[in-house]
């Protein structure tokens, strides 16, 4: 069975990464600031080795048979909003998949399969760019918005192999045009139309998860506030001669409330459940969604925030488009009325502003959510 050596992960206040890891990553010849200013993308087109600070793994913790996949259900949407018998059942795998992977891979969701393809082709294209042209929407080392590579993390801390852009979408005036690439010409239109899209998902995903809990349809909806954003992350995972050295992105549970991934035909993507990753299976019609710490909190527990992290591999180059649902800046969030028990066990603290607290732990490959726990 699953024997995972390393597993940091699953305590909230240990380092995800391995105490020797990090030894490697110190002895770095060049510090981080400097590596981020080559993309991934660019190293790879140079056939340059990752440097030492991109490897973050131990290759012989690594060499095991290739991993199980994730049995996470998938859930019809469509069925969850029909009056039909079949949506107490649906409601009923939903709960459980929140309880048990804090995933489920959303289809009926509404967005057509052309849609979806259209969005993953115009990412792909957006990165097959010159370098001059994605350039015009670079970030700096240590801004979040744009084009580039994460901001730099804590000394010490491993690099992820990937190139991303990351653009607030929502509310309107949070957006930042000059990150909006203007080509491929039909990008900016393409991303407005998706984010009217998830709107509406999040508003059936957010009630179908309410009801799934027997608690009001709408106590998620209005936790996270009119003003909630969406800030959409298009991220490219070059193809790598060393995947038992690097990771895509490293060891993590998302600081968001939850999480839309759009992935392409590549699988990569892993979940960490009783200490084995498990590979998700792609599917190409579906939306996977993930919960975040701040639904764990929301939930008093009751659904889970996985830690996941993304594989490369040697033969392909993958793709993803990560939309992040967070509460409104400011608000305070915590459990829900009607999750607290008669004896009113509250597990979870009251919160503003996680996202920020669970950026800075992030950083220094930690996780936050113990500083929400009682
Ligand atoms: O690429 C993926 O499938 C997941 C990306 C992810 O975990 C993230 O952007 O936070
Ligand atoms: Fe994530």
């Amino acid at each position: 069975m699953c024997k995972l050596k390393n597993t940091a992960a699953l305590s909230p206040k240990i380092l995800i990464d391995s105490i020797e890891n990090q030894k490697m990553a110190q002895v770095t010849p060049l510090k981080a600031e400097i590596l981020l200013a080559t993309r991934v993308q660019e190293m790879v087109l140079h056939g340059k080795d990752p440097p030492q600070p991109y490897k973050c793994r131990e290759a012989e913790s690594t060499k095991t048979d290739s991993p199980p996949l994730a049995e996470i259900p998938t859930i019809d949407l469509s069925q969850i909003s029909s009056p039909h018998s079949h949506a107490q059942a649906e409601l009923g795998r939903l709960k459980s998949a929140l309880c048990s992977w804090g995933s489920f891979q959303a289809v009926g969701h509404g967005i057509s399969s052309s849609f979806l393809n259209e969005m993953r082709q115009v990412a792909r294209e957006f990165f097959e760019q010159p370098m001059e042209e994605k350039a015009r929407y670079a970030k700096g080392v240590t801004e979040m918005e744009g084009y580039g590579a994460d901001p730099v993390p804590e000394e010490g801390q491993p690099l992820d192999w990937q190139d991303r852009l990351f653009l607030d979408v929502y509310p309107h005036d949070k957006r930042n045009p000059k990150f909006w690439p203007e080509k491929p010409a039909s990008f900016r239109r393409l991303l407005e139309e998706c984010t009217e899209k998830m709107r509406v998902v999040i508003e059936v995903v957010s009630k179908a998860m309410a009801n799934s809990l027997n608690i009001e349809e709408n106590c998620f909806l209005n936790a996270f506030g009119e003003r909630a954003t969406l800030q959409a992350r298009f991220n490219y995972y070059s193809r790598s001669q060393f995947p038992d050295l690097v990771l895509g992105i490293k060891s993590h549970a998302d600081g968001s409330g939850y999480t839309f991934i759009l992935q392409d035909d590549v699988e990569g993507l892993q979940v960490l459940k009783n200490d084995c990753w498990y590979t998700v299976p792609v599917n190409p019609q579906a939306i996977l969604v993930l919960m975040g710490d701040q639904m764990e909190i929301m939930t008093n527990g009751i659904f889970k925030s996985p830690v996941h992290r993304v594989l490369t591999n040697s033969e392909r180059e993958r793709i993803s488009i990560a939309v992040f649902y967070t509460p409104e800046p400011g608000k305070e969030i915590g459990p829900v009325d009607g999750l607290v028990d008669e004896d009113g066990n509250v597990l979870y603290k009251k919160m503003k502003d996680y996202g920020t607290i669970h950026w800075d732990y992030y950083q220094k490959g930690l996780r936050a959510i113990h500083l929400a726990q009682i």
